[in-house]
């Protein structure tokens, strides 16, 4: 798709803002809104306290937005990440959550109804690259959704068809800088690797695989739906908590598939494949009333009490140590 095109077929609900970092696809984005919805639209500048540029990025950004007319909101960021969670799904966390702060509004303006991402068809294949690389199930292979409510907004992403080097082109023909951001180069990450090596190749190979990467996407987040629609199912039929002989008579997969989402939605907890094999290994053995379970899930502990499984967190995070 070309950018022209996207910018064509996007319709978000209005006032919208621009989730502005600096950087080419987003600075496109914005010029692109501003210019069809002329005072409708701001832009949303999380300034992330991690890298020495920050302050930097700020500036440039506050130049811009000087030059188009359109008004720029900041919030600072302290986005330090838990204890087995990675620096940049801390930043991610952090950055989401502050947009949605920033679109409550000060009570003044109009509040935004939607914010704009600038993600293209590259990082929607980097994203499923990279979830095939850890492994990921049909949640991760998903990759990101078009549009996704969060926090009573809506985020959408209406570059995700277009190539990178069509919005670069785009970008190029018209009179506004943009930030390259030096951590995109760094190699220590996996996602830049992926970048670097691995999509020049895939181009090379198979010239569509945008297209293909992204429809592969669509089916597992419409596959990965209906899993969410059975684990609801299933749970509601074995209860909260789980009654271990309810959970029995269903077969291993949908045992597998209501324990996650169980764990996932009660708990907030993702158990690592081999921590849910060995849970559903100790489910199958609870044949006798004395059979006892305890086995480590994710942050917390499964074990069996009576005819149920329950799941405990001995020391959950506080919001200090986040
Ligand atoms: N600091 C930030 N402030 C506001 N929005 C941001 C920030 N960082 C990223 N975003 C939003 O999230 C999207 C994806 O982030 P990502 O880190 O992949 O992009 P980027 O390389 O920093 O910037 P761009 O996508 O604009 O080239 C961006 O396109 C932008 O819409």
């Amino acid at each position: 798709m070309k950018f022209d095109e996207a910018i064509a077929a996007f319709e978000p609900a209005l006032p919208l803002a621009v989730a502005y970092s600096g950087g080419a696809d987003s600075t496109a984005l914005l010029i692109a809104c501003a210019a069809r919805w002329p005072g409708q639209v701001e832009a949303f500048h999380v300034h992330h306290g991690l890298q020495a540029a920050a302050d930097g990025f700020e500036r440039h950004c506050a130049d811009v937005c000087e030059r188009l007319g359109v008004t720029l909101k900041v919030q600072r960021v302290d986005a330090r990440h838990a204890p087995g969670e990675s620096p940049e799904d801390a930043a991610r966390r952090a950055r989401y959550a502050s947009l949605a702060t920033l679109a409550r509004g000060d009570g003044t303006r109009a509040e935004v109804r939607s914010i704009g991402l600038g993600q293209h068809a590259d990082d929607q294949a980097e994203t499923v690259l990279l979830a095939l690389s850890r492994g990921a199930g049909l949640a991760g292979l998903a990759a990101m959704p078009e549009v996704a409510q969060r926090d009573g907004l809506m985020f959408h992403r209406p570059l995700l068809g277009v190539p990178a080097a069509d919005i670069r082109a785009w970008l190029t023909a018209r009179d506004v800088p943009w930030i390259e951001d030096p951590s995109n180069a760094d190699a220590r990450f996996t996602r830049n690797r992926i970048r670097a090596e691995l999509l020049p190749a895939l181009d090379r190979a198979f010239p569509q695989f945008r297209l293909t990467f992204a429809r592969s996407a669509r089916h597992a987040a419409q596959a990965h739906g209906l899993l969410v629609e059975l684990g609801q199912q299933d749970l509601a039929t074995i209860g909260t908590p789980p009654a271990i002989d309810a959970l029995r008579r269903l077969s291993r997969a949908r045992q597998a598939n209501v324990l996650r989402h169980w764990l996932l939605r009660t708990h907030g907890c993702t158990p690592s494949t081999a921590q849910l094999d060995e849970l559903l290994d100790q489910v199958e053995a609870c044949t006798t009333r004395g059979h006892r379970l305890h086995i480590k899930i994710g942050t917390g502990f499964a074990e069996r009490r009576g005819a149920f499984l329950h799941w405990y967190n001995p020391s959950p995070p506080t919001e200090a140590s986040r």
